[in-house]
């Protein structure tokens, strides 16, 4: 008798193939020629492309990519997302068949998935590695996966984690990562630092929470109004962190922004100005949104924002790593996956 495995499909952002110019002009080409990544028409996106964005940020992104890139390991988004790859299959068994796909690069989303049709799984789980949902990083994901599957003559049953941003497997390894170093570092500030988007995304997400909004205040607990929207997510994760943690004063700031368009604030390098400004001068900073550690998380803020600290005057500068590979969180992510397969309970009578 075959038994068939359950297939697992991890997918995360992606990266440049090597560290030089003509690798990450080709990653930014792929990336920011995504409708969901830069949302304009496709000739404004096109004539941005091509006449802004990849003339003017390639040298200096390739420079951000040289000083994080492991001279052996290559890439530590790559690396990390292969570890943890590695690790999920030693804990979920011969049952299942878990690959890992790049949402622009190398390996595909399209690779890994040939692979889990070869092996005729049964059912195949798709986890975008992104706790809180956006249509840039998440939608473009599993868009990405329905898009290679919709020519195939057989479609396996599919089971799609969209989010995770309050399970409790995440939030247990988030806090079991973050709780030594502020119990090492007694830090006077703690900020949860979360991928930033445009403001226009969010609005075209629909949410119900759009209409109250106030874009300068938190966002409400999470509720059916605000559970889609990516901004409340990041609020949430926050809320639940903190409160495991049983710390009553943080901060949820936003990264990465690009081009002068409005995106979600407050911005970490002006919260992190506040700060010194209030006379702070030990900072922690988390970076929930990032499962594995990439550029955003050494580049800009272990490298970029702990220098812009030490430049303002600040001392204690700590960056808590991503959950990358940890144990704990390779059986919360075996947990997520577990907790999305299918049960189907075969009735004798239905096997001809
Ligand atoms: C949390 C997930 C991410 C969201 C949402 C996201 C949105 C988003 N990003 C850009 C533009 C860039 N992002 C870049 C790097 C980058 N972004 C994410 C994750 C999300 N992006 C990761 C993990 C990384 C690092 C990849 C790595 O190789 O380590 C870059 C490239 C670097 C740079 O030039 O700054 C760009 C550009 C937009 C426009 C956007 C939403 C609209
Ligand atoms: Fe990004």
């Amino acid at each position: 008798m075959t038994i068939t495995k359950t297939g697992v499909l991890l997918i995360n952002l992606g990266t440049p193939a090597r560290a030089d110019k003509k690798a990450v002009r080709a990653f930014l080409k792929e990336f920011l020629s995504d409708a969901r990544v830069v949302d304009l028409p496709v000739w404004v996106r096109q004539v941005l492309l091509h006449s802004v964005i990849l003339p003017f940020r390639t040298g200096k992104t390739t420079n951000a990519y040289q000083s994080i890139w492991d001279q052996e390991k290559g890439s530590p988004l790559l690396f990390h997302s292969q570890d943890l790859l590695h690790g999920l299959r030693d804990e979920l068994g011969e049952q299942y068949q878990v690959e890992l796909g790049m949402r622009y690069g190398e390996p595909s989303i399209w690779s890994a998935t040939e692979k889990l049709l070869k092996a005729q799984c049964s059912q195949v789980i798709i986890v975008p590695l992104f706790p809180q949902y956006s249509s840039a990083a998440s939608g473009s994901a599993i868009a990405s996966v329905m898009r290679g599957l919709l020519p195939k003559q057989h479609i396996p049953h599919l089971s799609i984690v969209s989010d995770f941003f309050h399970d409790p497997n995440y939030i247990k390894a988030q806090v079991s990562l973050i709780a030594p170093h502020i119990e090492a570092k007694q830090p006077d500030s703690i900020l949860f630092s979360y991928h930033s988007l445009p403001w226009r995304q969010i609005e075209k997400g629909g949410s119900q929470c759009q209409i109250s909004c106030q874009q300068n205040q938190p966002c409400a607990q999470i509720s059916p109004e605000n559970r889609l929207c990516y901004r409340a997510q990041c609020y949430e994760t926050s809320r639940l962190i903190a409160q495991a943690l049983g710390i009553n004063a943080y901060h949820v700031v936003f990264q990465s922004r690009l081009g002068r368009i409005p995106w979600v604030g407050p911005d970490l390098t002006t919260a992190m100005t506040q700060l010194i400004q209030g006379g702070k001068r030990n900072l922690l900073i988390a970076s929930p949104s990032f499962v594995a550690d990439c550029l955003e998380t050494l580049e800009e803020i272990g490298i970029r924002a702990k220098g812009l600290w030490q430049d303002l005057g600040g001392k204690d500068f700590t960056l808590v790593p991503c959950l990358n590979s940890e144990p704990l969180w390779i059986q919360g992510l075996a947990n997520i996956v577990k907790a999305n397969v299918r049960q189907k309970q075969v009735n004798p009578v239905e096997i001809i």
